[in-house]
């Protein structure tokens, strides 16, 4: 006979606990007397669209700094656990071999693409690493030698795989400062992937973009996430981006964690409000208010 009272079906353990690609363990990073991040700790899960998020000055980019080895954190441990098995402690590496060997890439606020260079080389710059290695060290290259060779057309096909995806396939011979904004925006994404990364860092991708660029952008890390079973982090102030794609959120004030879960449950919790807000604790209802309003006239929209 089934008991009366329905016992509850556990809830799964999220991605981020169950299989963490990164773990970020009690890191705190001091300007002189400014602490910009504050014994900060979560976990990017494998394979999920996790996003730091955060008021301006709340220790977003420091954190993305840290990851990528532009910083040497001040304490903490930063855990890069490649599919493979293998393990490497950020904070003791070199940026070069971060992106190298961790295969952790990263975009940052203001785009760096090689303007100068065509759509196409920007994305050849970006397997520069395997293809040293294929001639080695150039000798090969200079020879011509087979294995050279076909290396060299398969990084050729990887780039024009990606120009179609990001559909900049009939721009591949342009000057890549000629693109507009949006497209420049996307291409830097791709160049990113053009190195094979685990973890692919974004910061404020959707910055400048309108809203149609908004949700190609959200269509981009969705088909990064699902197709190519890359871990996407992200810092991001445009919501709509945030809330729509997101596996994870985690939420940082003053460089301390304040809440860390999934969209869903972080985009109604009154902490997170009254720091997006920056209003007192008395004040959040009103807030939570003001914040309902706005989430119907953007589902109105
Ligand atoms: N190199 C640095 N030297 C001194 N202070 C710094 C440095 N980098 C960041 N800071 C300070 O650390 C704090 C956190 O800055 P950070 O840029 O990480 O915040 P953020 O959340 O990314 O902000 P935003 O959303 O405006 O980009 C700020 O007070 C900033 O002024």
């Amino acid at each position: 006979m089934m008991s009366e009272t329905a016992i509850a079906a556990p809830s799964p353990t999220p991605r981020w606990e169950a299989d963490p690609v990164l773990d970020v363990e009690h890191l705190t990073m001091r300007f002189g007397g400014l602490v910009a991040v504050d014994d900060l700790s979560f976990a990017v899960g494998r394979g999920d669209i996790t996003a730091i998020i955060g008021p301006n000055g709340a220790g977003k980019t420091t954190v993305f700094n840290c990851i990528t080895g532009f910083y040497k954190p001040t304490e903490g441990r930063l855990t890069m656990r490649r599919a493979e098995g293998e393990e490497f402690l950020l904070e003791r590496m070199p940026d070069f071999q971060i992106a190298a060997r961790a295969k952790v890439a990263r975009t940052f606020q203001n785009i760096r693409l090689f303007g100068g260079m065509t759509v196409l080389e920007n994305l050849m710059v970006a397997q520069h690493n395997p293809l040293m290695k294929a001639s080695y060290f150039t000798f090969g290259g200079v020879l011509g030698l087979s294995h050279y060779r076909r290396s060299e057309k398969e990084a050729i096909g990887f780039a024009t795989s990606w120009l179609e995806q990001i559909r900049l396939i009939d721009r591949a011979d342009d000057p890549a400062a000629d693109l507009p904004y949006g497209a420049q925006r996307r291409l830097e994404i791709a160049r990113a992937m053009c190195t094979r990364p685990e973890i692919l860092c974004l910061d404020e991708p959707a910055a400048g973009l309108n809203p149609r660029e908004s949700a190609e952008l959200n269509d981009l890390l969705r088909l990064i996430r699902d197709e190519y079973q890359t871990s996407v982090l992200l810092i991001e102030h445009d919501m709509s981006v945030v809330m729509e794609i997101s596996d994870h959120v985690v939420v940082l004030d003053y460089g301390k964690k304040i809440a860390d879960g999934p969209a869903d449950v972080i985009r109604n919790d009154p902490a997170v409000i009254a720091a997006y807000l920056g209003v007192e604790d008395d004040e959040v209802e009103a807030a939570e208010e003001e914040v309902e309003e706005i989430k119907e006239e953007a589902e109105r929209r």
